[in-house]
């Protein structure tokens, strides 16, 4: 059956025309709607399988609004938009859609984008209904273990963290009679950091009384969830004082309150609060309704009849710090920002499970060190995880480079080779740079996805492996596809899990541990002392845009360490916008790491400026190789070695 679409689009002219590229294409065009208002019932009609939403539309509401009703239920929908602003467009972007059209689009965009909606709800489906099956588990066990509030809460808000996101979350109990309502909550300050914020210290914070848990008018006198998600000066008539004074206190901008109604008539609240604007959805108080039943039984062994007298949290001028149980595997993970833990969480989610990793991120955002942290947490550490960068592969050599080759097989090929799948064997590859895999070694790539097997260049066995793939790439792979450079299909069985990284000048407050940490790693390879970063550097850090991301912020500090005389503090000797920093110093060669340092960086600057010249062509009359005078895959070699990225000579 085909599927059918709902078009929610005011201009008469734009809908006619995706109507028809739609039913060209085979779909079902169900309604068209100009409204909101319209759509509501519309939804209910016909349950829609795509629905394609304009964002600015005839009516009271928009169609983010719009979006929040689709998501409780689970309908995927694709944006279209002209000429939105920035700040619009980042509410949409919040909504989670599953494509985005610009007007005026093109028949194969919005066929596209249809495709990889219908394949991505599909599949989101089935993790969904997996993600879930494993939260319940985990709350019986619970359940089954606690008895001390404070630890039950700390479990139940450690399990929920990647799935309502929260900065800080509060439990209030509110008893019939007699005693006084009491609550005590964690703020998230890391990964896996919470800090315990007890009874006293939330009644400390600006002024807060034991009965505050529960000033809710709206939430005493109706169900049992509320979302306040616009922060504390558009929301201000709606919040409470304590909603006030911890939005205030914590910077928070988004709070989500989810009531459990015990048997004796006890009431407690779940406050989850996020410093994100907009954070909290229908689809979260979806999850946690259907939570509701192990949340209340853990809730009942924690604040019931039969529960064991609460040992309140001491209160203390610096609130202790409670590791939950650290990771090791992410101690290589500098930074505690919130976006980048956002991304660990994810991690932590995918990586038990056989299926494929997409990892998306600008150049040296640390994809391949998330790869990695996959691949050590999953049951396949103890097999090899192996690295292809498909991106400095030579065309011709690919396939016997991923598959292996039989002795023979072509010129060169003197004896019998595994290739990287085989030699990953049991463990993971990953596959960097995907986005520049030539179009016939994806279609030999989905074989493998699809059968699990992998064949020899020059041999007619096949081989069955078994190998976990986790991808990465810096492009826009829906608009490679658009352009006819990346198979679809082969992008919907990578594009199963994707995990987006942080670009660094997002995650600012992570600059100095990172700094640090780079410092440290340097002296301690060229045998200096540390003496800490001038402030004057730091500051500057701060201010970069850091288009390189970290690897651009680790050569920096490569760079000051090597210049550095090992007893003033580390500086900038060149300015990071590449202008020269006053009183500037010539280069002091004292070591002979600093000579090959030096010679590294001369060659480096060259190849890239002659791979400038001939727009990145390696081979070939004119090519880079032969204005070298050296072989090519000497060449490639060496920009393998020298990490010259495509960055660092195109688009410039
Ligand atoms: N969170 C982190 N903490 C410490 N070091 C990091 C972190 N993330 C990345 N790095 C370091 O930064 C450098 C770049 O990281 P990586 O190679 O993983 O980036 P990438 O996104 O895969 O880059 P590319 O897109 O160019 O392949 C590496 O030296 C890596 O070890």
């Amino acid at each position: 059956m085909s599927s059918k679409i709902l078009i929610v689009e005011d201009e008469f002219v734009v809908a006619n025309a995706l109507r028809m590229v739609i039913k060209q294409a085979g779909y079902t065009v169900c309604a068209i709607v100009t409204s909101a208002e319209e759509a509501e019932p519309a939804i209910q009609k016909y349950k829609p399988d795509i629905v394609l939403l304009d964002i600015h539309l005839s009516g009271k509401r928009t169609g983010i609004d719009l979006a929040q009703i689709l998501k409780a239920d689970n309908i995927p929908f694709i944006y279209l938009s002209a000429n939105s602003s920035q700040k619009i467009l980042e509410e949409a972007k919040a909504t989670e859609p599953y494509g985005f059209l610009v007007k005026p689009f093109r028949e194969k965009d919005v066929l596209v984008a249809l495709d990889i909606a219908s394949y991505r709800c599909k599949n989101s489906l089935e993790s969904k209904l997996r993600r879930e099956q494993f939260l319940q588990d985990k709350l019986i066990d619970i359940s089954n273990e606690v008895t001390d509030p404070v630890q039950g809460v700390l479990k139940i808000t450690h399990l929920l963290q990647p799935y309502v996101p929260n900065d800080l979350i509060i439990s209030g109990r509110k008893p019939l009679q007699g005693e006084n309502c009491t609550g005590f909550g964690f703020l998230r300050t890391g990964l896996e950091e919470y800090q315990v914020i007890g009874n006293d210290e939330l009644i400390a914070i600006a002024g807060l009384t034991p009965s505050c848990f529960f000033e809710n008018e709206t939430l005493n006198n109706s169900p049992n969830s509320l979302v306040y998600n616009t922060g504390i000066f558009n929301d201000v008539g709606k919040l409470n004082e304590m909603q006030k004074k911890l939005f205030e206190h914590f910077k928070i901008e988004s709070n989500l309150i989810f009531t459990v109604l015990l048997n004796n008539g006890t009431r407690v609240n779940y406050f989850f609060y996020s410093r994100q604007r907009g954070i909290y959805t229908q689809e979260h108080i979806a999850l946690l309704n259907r939570l509701k039943m192990h949340l209340k039984e853990i809730s009942e062994k924690l604040f019931g009849e039969k529960a064991k007298p609460m040992v309140r949290p001491p209160a203390q001028e610096v609130p202790i710090i409670l590791p939950a149980s650290q990771i090791p595997e992410f101690d290589c993970i500098v930074g505690n920002h919130p976006l980048l833990v956002a991304t660990l969480d994810l991690v932590k989610q995918v990586a038990p499970y056989n299926s494929s990793v997409l990892i998306l991120g600008e150049s040296g955002t640390g994809k391949e060190r998330i790869a990695e942290c996959i691949h050590l947490l999953s049951g396949r550490k103890q097999a090899p995880f192996i690295t292809v960068n498909c991106a400095t592969i030579p065309a011709t050599l690919v396939e016997s480079e991923l598959f292996g080759h039989e002795k023979g097989a072509f010129t060169g090929a003197t004896e019998k080779r595994k290739g990287k799948f085989e030699q990953a064997a049991g463990g993971t590859i990953f596959l960097d740079e995907i986005g520049e895999l030539p179009l016939d070694m994806q279609v030999k790539l989905l074989r493998v996805l699809q059968e699990k097997e992998i064949a020899y260049v020059g041999g007619n066995v096949t081989k069955k492996i078994d190998v976990r793939i986790v991808a990465a790439t810096n492009r826009n792979l829906e608009k490679e596809i658009a352009a006819g450079n990346f198979r679809l299909d082969l992008y919907y069985r990578l594009n199963i899990f994707p995990i987006t990284l942080p670009p660094l000048r997002e995650r600012k407050s992570d600059i100095k541990a990172l700094a640090t940490y780079f410092a440290n790693k340097y002296c301690n390879e060229f045998n200096k002392k540390f003496t800490g970063i001038s402030q004057v550097m730091l500051s500057e850090m701060q201010a970069y845009n850091w288009p390189g991301n970290i690897r651009e912020l680790e050569n920096v500090l490569e760079r000051s360490v090597i210049l550095n005389d090992g007893r003033a503090e580390l500086n900038l000797k060149q300015s990071l916008t590449g202008n020269p920093v006053e009183g500037n110093v010539p280069v002091k060669l004292t070591t002979y790491d600093d000579v090959k340092y030096v010679q590294r960086e001369t060659e480096r600057d060259y190849i890239i400026s002659i791979l400038k010249k001939t727009e990145g062509r390696i081979r070939g009359t004119s090519g880079a190789a032969e204005l070298l005078d050296i072989k090519p895959t000497t060449l490639e070699s060496k920009i393998a070695r020298l990490g010259i990225r495509r960055d660092d000579f195109m688009h410039l």
